[in-house]
């Protein structure tokens, strides 16, 4: 503790009413206006009474008490009941030692209740000693400010608006403090000082003008009100307590930036007099307002209060200062907009900074400083959510000296790379390019001079060490002008080829990632633009400052919210967030959506991925949810809630989505129309997933599009249930290519329903009861035509060829059909089909009784000759011994022969068709988006 003993002092003093409006109008005011100030070195002196006092009051301004004084003369310490006492006595100043300085802003204060409820606050913090700023109730500043304009502006209507203002005290007070001395002398307080800016108001309302000296003075006056009945609301719940207007301890000195620097030498000196008159234990203190050296009243601008705050700290040398808001305290990225975010824990006094410079909810930079010196801790916590701890904001080892931790691991929250990520929207950026920049020193000052000199903003710079061109960033309110003046500023050298352009991009967006440890950690810019590429984000702009506190780019503006998200996502979540719109849901869709309610409790707390499942469309049918769908009730949720289908209210609904920056959409259709859609969703950055062959095996030149644009997109898609269902078919030959294998056959039986019936085709069985059966186990097409036909196969053949890297379509495969002819009319319903079945079973007993007779079986067999560019799709005879007679149920058997395996070829073998099985291959392919999309693996 620092000990300063101080001299008792008149208190300042400021001129009454009639003085003040003319002092104010013509203003500044004399510096004789302000008494006697004792200066700090004192090192001991006296107290006196506080009776004493006030005839020494009385005795200095003699004037004041007839005339009615404004209310800078309302005396705290007489509010506080200080102790009379006969014998002057020693007051030491009790400077560091355990002072806790609380803020509370407008809204903590807006009411009866809440002013009540913080009194409570102030009453059970268990500080020593307790200095309390506290703004105007909310909404009253800016209701002085119009009562002022009005004034100003000669509407007769400021009287009726200052009334207002004073009821809204009145009654709130009253509540507050109902009955007894401490109303009394408030109400008393207000009115005099009503009367004195009524009186005030008229000289400006005849005057038609008030500058801002004035102007401060009057708006002030709402922390007046505010922190006189704090401190009574306080005394009221038993605790001693005084107020303390600020305009008689804080001095500033006014900046040509509209800002005000305070003087803490001269507030100090001040604060100790006032100490000496009041020494109490809990003051409060008014928010905003202080006076220039010559002790005219004026307003600490912008972020007023916590400025107050923050300067009350240092004078005292605060344990701490704490700000108390509406909120939790700072988050990891704004939660409007990412509805993930979390509440930091703790930032770096320059994390702080960066965060507030990119728009977060944090104390404006200049709040830090007063703080900064004595590395005292600020907190910003929720006064509506006391038991939330809020976040905390402190020095670092990593950028300061004198910060009393040696490293920053003993910071609890301090060891986020990243702490968070904000964005400022509506940007342009502007790029002035041309080769005549190189080596020629002075021109990134000529281009930001030229800036200035429009008053525009530069927001961040850019300049790529060849010097051909410097970019920046600009709101885009300013951009116009900034591209004219340029133009007009480089004419010449425009004119001359020298600069070849002053480009101009609308319509962006800044993100910024701020984070201290960002310039230690290598690989932190890589994981950012690796998650906005994988999001589908284009960066048009670079920035890091040698700091490393942030790295900042720019995006489309439509891509923003997207951006935060994908970054904020892949730094902040342990889990990676997918949304998923799932189309179909029909056998494979159904059991996929049972299949992922069983696991997503698994996946998200042991494989960090979480899938959201935002809307199911079926083909009359759809349901949408703004964050996800209970997958726990999903086919109730889907029967009740449904509404008709809209396929591209489906897909926006899924790509404008606001939380999750990864989107995919799992088609499990049969559907052709739908994988028509492919090209437009992979454009949309949009991810696919599909056992739908028809994309794949459709027209060739739409494949190609699809697989041109999947790889232009940075998008995936994923098909590996197409073939085999689940079984790894796809991924295998993805493997071989990949690695350098050189595909010479692909052979297999590919159709699960086309296994099962000829493994069941025994005995006396027939060939319609196998099929009935193979439908019934899920094994066939929605069409089991499309099995029978061997269309199913062919389509497999194709979408295997054109991995394999051939240009083939359907139309090159040799097919032969197992659908008698007469059944082959497209308008038979599948019913009908199946009912006129058993008819025909005659033509495959005749087939299977020859294949018997030679001593072999049938098969429906599906070859890709690569070598000889081919496709075709047979019922064969195969050996009984051959692998391919061996199966059972549906599997599947596919051997591929390649340069690596000739002899013996690569075997795949297992059940290649089923509801399970088939949702499962699908269902890996979304977890292999997830780990594409940088799930831990
Ligand atoms: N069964 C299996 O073993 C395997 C199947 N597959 C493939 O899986 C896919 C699904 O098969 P399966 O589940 O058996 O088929 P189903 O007939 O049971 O389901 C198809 C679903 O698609 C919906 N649908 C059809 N057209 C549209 C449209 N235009 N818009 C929206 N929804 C539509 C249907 O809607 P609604 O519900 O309104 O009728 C139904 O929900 C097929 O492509 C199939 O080839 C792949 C490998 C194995
Ligand atoms: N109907 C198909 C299902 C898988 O693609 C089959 O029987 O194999
Ligand atoms: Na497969």
């Amino acid at each position: 503790m620092e000990a300063v003993a101080v001299t008792r002092t008149p208190v300042l003093e400021l001129p009454q009413h009639s003085r003040c409006v003319a002092a104010l109008l013509r203003s500044p005011v004399s510096a004789d206006s302000t008494a006697r100030v004792s200066r700090l070195g004192f090192r001991s002196a006296q107290i006196w009474s506080s009776e004493f006092h006030r005839s020494s009051l009385r005795n200095a301004v003699p004037r004041l008490e007839q005339k009615n004084f404004n209310s800078t003369v309302h005396s705290s310490h007489a509010d506080a009941g200080v102790v009379t006492q006969e014998k002057p006595k020693e007051v030491i100043f009790p400077q560091g030692d355990s002072w806790a300085v609380h803020k509370f802003g407008g809204t903590c204060v807006g009411n009866t209740e809440r002013i009540s409820n913080v009194a409570g606050i102030i009453v059970d913090d268990p500080s020593l000693r307790k200095a309390v700023v506290v703004s105007a109730m909310s909404k009253v500043t800016d209701m002085m400010y119009d009562v002022l304009d009005k004034a100003q502006s000669r509407d007769d209507t400021y009287t009726t608006a200052l009334d207002l203002i004073e009821e809204k005290h009145r009654s709130t007070a009253s509540a507050l403090l109902g009955e007894g001395e401490d109303l009394k002398k408030f109400l008393k307080n207000l009115e005099d000082d009503i009367l004195n800016l009524k009186a005030m108001l008229r000289a400006i309302y005849i005057a038609g003008h008030a500058n801002e000296n004035f102007s401060d003075y009057v708006a002030g006056h709402g922390e007046l009100w505010s922190a006189q009945m704090l401190a009574a609301a306080v005394r009221k719940k038993g605790q001693s307590c005084v107020w303390m207007d600020a305009r008689k301890v804080l001095v500033v000195k006014p900046t040509s930036s509209n800002q005000v620097d305070p003087d803490f030498e001269a507030s100090l000196a001040k604060l100790v007099d006032w100490y000496a008159e009041t020494p109490a234990d809990c003051i409060i203190v008014t928010g905003f307002i202080a006076s220039t050296p010559d002790g005219i009243p004026t307003t600490l601008k912008r972020d007023g209060s916590d400025f107050s705050a923050a300067i009350m700290g240092n004078l005292l040398r605060a344990d701490q200062v704490t700000i108390w808001t509406d909120v939790d305290g700072v988050y990891s990225a704004d939660p409007r907009k990412v509805k993930d975010a979390v509440v930091l824990s703790q930032l770096s006094y320059q994390e702080a900074w960066e965060m507030s410079y990119f728009g977060a909810n944090v104390l404006h930079p200049r709040t830090t400083i007063p703080v900064m010196k004595y590395n005292i801790p600020i907190t910003i916590r929720n006064v509506f959510n006391v038991s939330a701890p809020g976040t905390r904001i402190w020095c670092s080892p990593l950028t300061s000296d004198t910060c009393p931790f040696e490293d920053d691991d003993e910071i609890d929250g301090a060891d986020k790379v990243v702490k968070g990520f904000a964005t400022i929207d509506h940007m342009a950026l502007v790029n002035v390019e041309g080769t005549g920049m190189a080596g020629v020193p002075g021109t990134a000052s000529a281009i930001f001079e030229t800036v200035k000199d429009v008053g525009a903003n530069v927001v961040m710079i850019s300049q790529a060490s060849s010097e051909h061109s410097v970019c920046f960033a600009v709101p885009e309110k300013e951009v116009a002008a900034v591209a004219e003046a340029l133009e007009r500023r480089f004419k010449t050298a425009l004119k001359a080829g020298r600069l070849s352009k002053v480009e101009v991009v609308k319509s962006c967006a800044i993100l910024a990632a701020v984070g201290q440890r960002m310039a230690s950690t290598p690989g932190v810019s890589a994981t950012l633009f690796n998650a906005l590429a994988k999001a589908n984000i284009n960066v048009r702009a670079i920035a890091q400052g040698c700091s490393e506190y942030n790295i900042t780019v720019v995006v489309n503006q439509e891509d923003s919210i997207r951006a935060l998200k994908a970054v904020h996502s892949r730094f902040y979540l342990s889990k990676t967030p997918l949304a998923v719109g799932i189309i179909g849901p029909g056998l494979i869709g159904r059991t996929l959506l049972n299949q992922l309610r069983d696991q997503s409790a698994t996946l998200k707390e042991e494989f960090n991925i979480d899938l959201r499942i935002m809307g199911i469309l079926g083909s009359k049918t759809m349901v949408l949810d703004e964050s996800r769908l209970d997958l726990q009730d999903w086919q109730s949720i889907y029967d009740e809630r449904g509404v008709p289908t809209d396929l591209s209210k489906f897909t926006s609904h899924l790509h404008q989505n606001h939380f999750v920056p990864n989107k995919v959409i799992v088609d499990c259709t049969a559907d052709a129309v739908i994988a028509e859609h492919y090209l437009e969703w992979l454009k949309k950055g949009i991810h696919i997933i599909t056992p739908n062959k028809k994309a794949n095996s459709g027209p060739l030149d739409q494949y190609l599009a699809v697989k041109q644009m999947q790889r232009q997109s940075y998008t995936h898609y994923f098909y590996e249930a197409t073939v085999g269902a689940g079984l790894p078919i796809m991924s295998t030959l993805r493997g071989l290519l990949e690695t350098g294998d050189k595909i010479h056959e692909v052979q297999g039986i590919f159709s699960g329903t086309l296994s099962y019936i000829f493994n069941n085709l025994v005995g006396d069985r027939t060939f319609s009861d196998v099929v009935k059966e193979a439908k019934a186990e899920g094994f066939t097409e929605p069409d089991p035509r499309d099995d029978l036909s061997g269309m199913d196969v062919g389509r497999k053949v194709v979408i295997l060829a054109r991995e394999a890297g051939l240009k083939l379509s359907l139309d090159d495969v040799r097919i032969t059909s197992l659908v008698p002819r007469e059944l082959q009319d497209p308008n038979l319903s599948v019913d009908e089909f199946m009912r006129k079945l058993p008819e025909f079973d005659h033509e495959i007993t005749a087939k299977r009784e020859a294949a018997e007779a030679n001593g072999k079986v049938l098969r429906f067999v599906g070859v890709v000759d690569v070598l000889k560019n081919k496709g075709a799709v047979d019922l064969i005879e195969v050996e009984k011994s051959d692998a391919f007679a061996q199966l059972s149920g549906s599997d599947n058997i596919i051997s591929f022969k390649t340069a690596r395996y000739q002899q013996n070829k690569l075997i795949v073998r297992g059940p290649g068709a089923g509801a399970e099985v088939t949702a499962g291959g699908v269902f890996s392919d979304l977890l292999r988006l997830s780990s594409y999309l940088g799930a831990p693996s």
